[in-house]
């Protein structure tokens, strides 16, 4: 099967790796066009503008940061609109919310293309070894033609209906997440301040029932302040945003997302967007006043 494949970033990256992997025939692109040559080393194409992505692929994949990068890769110059049609498949892996999902389904089919949405739940390890949870929304022929994709990507698609339903399923997902993971940086506080053994609170957190793959896998690392990206805090706080944002729609009340979204955005005019969104722990830390 051939795809395109636009934005190699952490995710992207990962993921058209895997496809490769796998026999895709894969045509890349990214804003930043250097990022391609390590695909282009393990037999990719390169496509120089989305649009001669979406021209030479009949199904192409988009891994975008935000809503803003989502619109900007569709509707801009050389973008994916100038060449989708009949017959051509546009799947939109990235977290946005669902008026920008639903802008780009309407311009798409606009065209004659299909669209659907698929953000994923996972990280940048589930990424690499295909083990991703793929949130699709949109046409449901396109999603059963694209299974094959999703298949080598992720190890579970839901498809959960109109456009809208992925992203929004994806937004309420992180917003859990970006809640735990305060009130596990604030619990890891707690037990050092309070004289006991943060590495011990991993263990038993670990055997009782809130044990989870991100304490696991996220706390070591917290406990030697190392927050190499997997998951970018300012995207988490980007999903923080436009969950609450959900929520005023719906008039859900969402106290602890608030004091969550609070954090992260501390977290980032503290300069530590780009680290992994466990960084938030360092918004906890006492100010140095040793010099
Ligand atoms: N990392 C993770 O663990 C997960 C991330 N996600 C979601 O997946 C998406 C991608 O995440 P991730 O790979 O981590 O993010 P990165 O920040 O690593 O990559 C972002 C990508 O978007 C591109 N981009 C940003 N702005 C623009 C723009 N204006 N026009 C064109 N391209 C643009 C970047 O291009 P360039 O290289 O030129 O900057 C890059 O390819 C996000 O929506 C994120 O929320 C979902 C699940 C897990
Ligand atoms: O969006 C992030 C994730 O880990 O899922």
């Amino acid at each position: 099967m051939e795809v395109g494949f636009l934005g190699l970033g952490i995710m992207g990256k990962a993921m058209s790796m895997n496809l490769l992997r796998h026999g895709f025939k894969v045509t890349v692109w990214n804003r930043t066009l250097s990022k391609c040559d390590e695909l282009v080393e393990h037999g990719a194409s390169i496509g120089e503008t989305p649009a001669a992505v979406i021209k030479k692929c009949k199904y192409t994949i988009a891994m975008l940061s935000d809503p803003s990068a989502a619109l900007s890769v569709v509707f801009d110059k050389d973008g994916v609109l100038e060449q989708i049609g009949n017959g051509k498949g546009y799947v939109d892996m990235s977290t946005v919310d669902a008026d920008t999902s639903s802008k780009i389904s309407e311009a798409i089919k606009s065209k004659g293309g299909s669209f659907l949405e698929a953000p994923v739940s996972g990280s940048k390890k589930p990424a690499e070894d295909g083990q991703l949870v793929i949130l699709a929304a949109g046409d449901k022929a396109l999603y059963d033609e694209v299974v094959p994709a999703f298949d080598v990507l992720g190890k579970k698609s839901f498809h959960l209906g109109e456009v809208g339903n992925g992203a929004k399923m994806k937004l309420v997902v992180n917003m859990i997440m970006g809640s735990m993971m305060n009130a596990f940086s604030e619990g890891l506080t707690l037990a050092g301040r309070s004289g006991l053994n943060p590495s011990t609170l991993l263990d038993v957190l670990d055997l009782g029932a809130i044990a989870n793959p991100m304490f696991k896998m996220k706390g070591p690392s917290m406990l030697k302040n190392n927050y190499s990206p997997a998951f970018p805090l300012k995207h988490q706080q980007k999903d923080m945003r436009l969950a609450l944002a959900l929520g005023d729609e719906n008039a859900v009340p969402m106290p602890i997302a608030a004091a969550a979204n609070e954090a992260f955005k501390k977290a980032r005019s503290m300069g530590l967007g780009d680290l992994d969104f466990s960084a938030v722990h360092e918004t906890l830390k006492k100010p140095d006043h040793s010099s």
